[in-house]
């Protein structure tokens, strides 16, 4: 892995190698804990990502481990300290809870997004876990828990109902309302991770499971997320599929008429476009 560093910021770092991008909290100390300055960040990078044309691969993870205790995370959701009357206060002192605009964009993003978790995901952590398209976790130190309800607060969209398709709603209802610690086997045996990896060798394998994914087509691997996400998003899935699907026919002859008889002032002229079943 030649990863060359995309952007410097102060709570994230972004780094680029061969197709494949990597985006990680960089509060080890506070358990890569989020606040307002970290979301603008990671927004910035996630969109950076999601417009180089030469990524196709995003690996979301966690820098560690702590200087304090040596432990591992990938997020431990949002920083309590900076939480005010109204949400996560701003260095403007704006209250916000912009996690959720990160969400949308790994949601909606023409890539793969693969979490990579070298340890804790809890809270909101635990929640962009559950909306990446793929997660993998250290065999040794990934633990997985829901702080919401200890801390009122509640991920009532992908943090909760999503995560409820993927584990059952029994489970998920277990994972959010009693707040327990699972391991990654655990969390591999609900269904909300694909593999357990040794610690030493997690980074190395998400980025062999990236480069397997860029052997494929892109516009197949895009057109499969979204249609994988349009069952449960609703209009808006609808909306980002057709999307896609407009950009593909924009490509045809048929598309190209449409917009030269337009320019041309006349009539388009669409006999000769055979009506394939
Ligand atoms: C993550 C832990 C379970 C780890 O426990 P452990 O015993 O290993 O470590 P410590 O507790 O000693 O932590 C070490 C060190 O880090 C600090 N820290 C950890 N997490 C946070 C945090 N989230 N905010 C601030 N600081 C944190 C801790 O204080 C220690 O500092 P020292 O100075 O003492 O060294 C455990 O740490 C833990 O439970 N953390 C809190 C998890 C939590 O409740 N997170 C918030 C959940 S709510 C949320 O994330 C959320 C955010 C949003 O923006 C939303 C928006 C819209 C809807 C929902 C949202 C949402 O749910």
């Amino acid at each position: 892995m030649n990863w060359t560093t995309a952007k410097k910021y102060t709570d994230i770092t972004y780094k680029k190698s061969n197709g494949v991008a990597r985006i990680a909290f960089n509060r080890p100390d506070v358990r890569n804990a989020f606040r307002p300055k970290t979301v603008n960040e990671l927004f910035d990078a996630f969109l950076d990502a999601r417009e180089d044309t030469s990524i196709g691969v995003v690996l979301f993870t966690g820098e560690g481990p702590s200087s304090k205790d040596g432990k591992y995370a990938f997020c431990s959701g949002g920083d309590q300290n900076a939480r005010g009357h109204q949400g996560y206060v701003d260095d403007d002192g704006t209250p916000r809870l912009n996690i959720l605009e990160v969400q949308r964009l790994i949601r909606f993003m023409p890539k793969v997004v693969i979490a990579v978790v070298p340890g804790w995901a809890v809270g909101g952590g635990h929640s962009l876990h559950v909306v990446c398209d793929l997660t993998l976790a250290s065999k040794e130190h990934a633990i997985f828990k829901q702080t919401d309800a200890d801390v009122t607060s509640f991920d009532g969209g992908y943090g909760s109902a999503y995560l409820a398709k993927m584990v059952g709603q029994k489970k998920a209802r277990e994972i959010f309302f009693l707040g327990r610690n699972y391991s990654a086997q655990d969390a591999f045996e609900m269904g909300m991770v694909n593999a357990v990896i040794p610690h030493e060798e997690l980074e190395s394998t998400a980025y062999d499971w990236a480069q397997e994914i860029l052997e494929k087509s892109p516009t197949s691997i895009k057109m499969l997320k979204f249609a994988f996400n349009a069952t449960d998003d609703g209009m808006v899935g609808q909306q980002v599929f057709a999307g896609e699907a407009t950009r593909l026919a924009y490509m045809t002859e048929e598309a190209k008429e449409g917009r030269d008889a337009f320019l041309e002032k006349r009539k388009p002229n669409f006999k000769n476009i055979k009506w394939f079943s």
